[in-house]
């Protein structure tokens, strides 16, 4: 029997699994990441879940290694709005949240797209506004080369701005469809926006969709990015999971919404999360360590020694020790979505040093360095930990990144979700048909329909 509801809801969201070595695509149970079905079975067991929402990531240009795209990649994403789309058409209740560039795209078409989305959800629709962060995608566009990192957030600022000045063009009543008197809708206003690197207007093409605005994502987590958060975002999709980081990024983000006259509820955060469970906390500890092996296999653990490096390391041995040649200075051995080390010599002196004094190979070493399996357990034990972050505020709930396409979220849907349940912290139904209402946030129009909230 489930506790009557006390302390903060939890709140959930599933990740389709994605570019890099969290995804295991060559384990035997993993499936196809362009099939409908893949989509389809994610999203449905996260709605079976009562999850708040469906989330996509964005890469919009192949990672290289070494000059050839990446073999090591899930590579082949279809396209965003289109997945999403489908998926409002065999789901009910479920979000659909889009990673979407403002770097590269046009006020007028994202607010089309999203407006379209939300329609067709009947009021599910979310925008990872993204700004992108290197020059190397912006060669697909002939663009994000030649815009400047604080450029790009004055631009992903005047976007958003723009898009809400779109989705507001049509007045909350100016569908009319009178039939007898053959009036359609009231006189649509024009709109038009200026701003530095805008200056747009004309009627827009849709009427304003059930939630008004989509739910607004931001992910970029760098000072001008935080601010954009803070300034216009619903939810911050965060990679700060750990309890301490957790709640240092929570703190620090909750205290930038005042100035911009928001409220602390006015924005969720909601840090990535991946988890391992098990019949019992060893049995859990063994599948996790043979999930980072598998994330880590001896071509994986090269080439994330090579991205420090910063040189050919192929005719190293996995299993053996560290190279003890120094790094080059060449970011350029990969290029796509990486990070790469600020100071190679030193990462490198660091690692071997840890080699050395655990014993380790160069693939046990990466294991141990790029884990980032946090909630290994049973599922009462990972239901506990998820609260007792929640809770303390580390966040607001989770994007979870199973390992495997797609059936990566069923056990967690079967035995964890019932046991959050039980500890009244996560809903037993969904209580509204919105995104908005899932994430228990305002509609951005109050009753007259003019004020934002944001
Ligand atoms: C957790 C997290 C997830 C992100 N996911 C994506 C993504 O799917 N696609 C993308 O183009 N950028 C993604 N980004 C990149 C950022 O949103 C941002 O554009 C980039 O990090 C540069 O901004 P920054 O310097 O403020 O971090 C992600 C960033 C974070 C922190």
């Amino acid at each position: 029997m489930p506790k009557t509801q006390s302390g903060k809801q939890i709140h959930l969201a599933a990740h389709f699994p994605g570019v890099n070595n969290t995804t295991v695509w060559t384990d035997p149970e993993s499936g196809s990441q362009i099939d409908f079905e893949s989509f389809t079975h994610l999203a449905r067991t996260a709605e079976r879940g009562l999850f708040d929402f469906f989330f996509l990531a964005e890469g919009l240009r192949l990672r290289e290694h070494r000059g050839r795209i990446h073999d090591l990649d899930v590579v082949g994403r279809p396209d965003t709005f289109t997945v999403l789309n489908a998926l409002a058409g065999v789901t009910d209740r479920l979000g659909l949240a889009g990673t979407i560039n403002t770097t590269f795209n046009e006020p007028f078409e994202l607010a089309k797209q999203f407006a379209t989305l939300d329609h067709l959800s009947g009021g599910r629709a979310a925008w990872n506004a993204v700004t992108s962060s290197d020059a190397f995608t912006g060669e697909n566009f002939r663009r994000g080369g030649y815009v400047e990192h604080a450029q790009r957030y004055t631009r992903a600022a005047e976007v958003v701005a723009a898009t809400r000045t779109l989705w507001d063009g049509w007045p909350a009543d100016a569908l009319v469809v009178d039939r007898e008197q053959g009036v359609f809708t009231t006189p649509l206003p024009e709109f038009r926006y200026r701003s530095s690197q805008f200056d747009i207007e004309g009627t827009f093409v849709l009427p304003r969709s059930p939630q008004g605005y989509p739910v607004q994502l931001q992910a970029g987590d760098s000072e001008e990015g935080r601010e954009f958060g803070a300034a216009t975002a619903d939810a911050i999709f965060s990679r700060h999971g750990e309890l301490a980081a957790g709640q240092q990024f929570y703190t620090d983000m909750k205290g930038r919404l005042a100035k911009y006259g928001r409220h602390r509820d006015d924005l969720l955060i909601l840090p990535a999360a991946t988890f391992v469970l098990g019949d019992n906390r060893a049995d859990a500890e063994e599948r996790a360590q043979h999930i980072r092996r598998q994330q880590v296999g001896p071509q994986t653990a090269i080439a994330f020694l090579e991205q420090v490096w910063g040189r050919d390391l192929s005719a190293y041995d996995p299993d053996g020790p560290l190279p003890d040649i120094e790094p080059l200075d060449d970011v350029t051995i990969t290029r796509g979505r990486v990070r790469h080390a600020r100071d190679p010599r030193a990462v490198a002196e660091q690692w071997r040093a840890r080699a050395e004094a655990e014993n380790l190979t160069i693939r046990e070493l990466i294991i141990e360095v790029t884990a980032r399996q946090q909630f290994v357990g049973s599922p009462a034990e990972v239901a506990a930990e998820i609260d007792r972050y929640v809770q303390e505020d580390a966040a607001d709930g989770f994007i979870l990144v199973p390992h495997l396409t797609p059936a990566g979220l069923d056990e967690f849907v079967d035995k964890v979700v019932p046991e959050l349940q039980d500890r009244g912290t996560y809903r037993t139904e969904y209580t509204g048909t919105t995104l908005r209402e899932h994430l228990g946030l305002r509609h951005p129009h109050r009753a007259d329909e003019k004020v934002r909230a944001s």
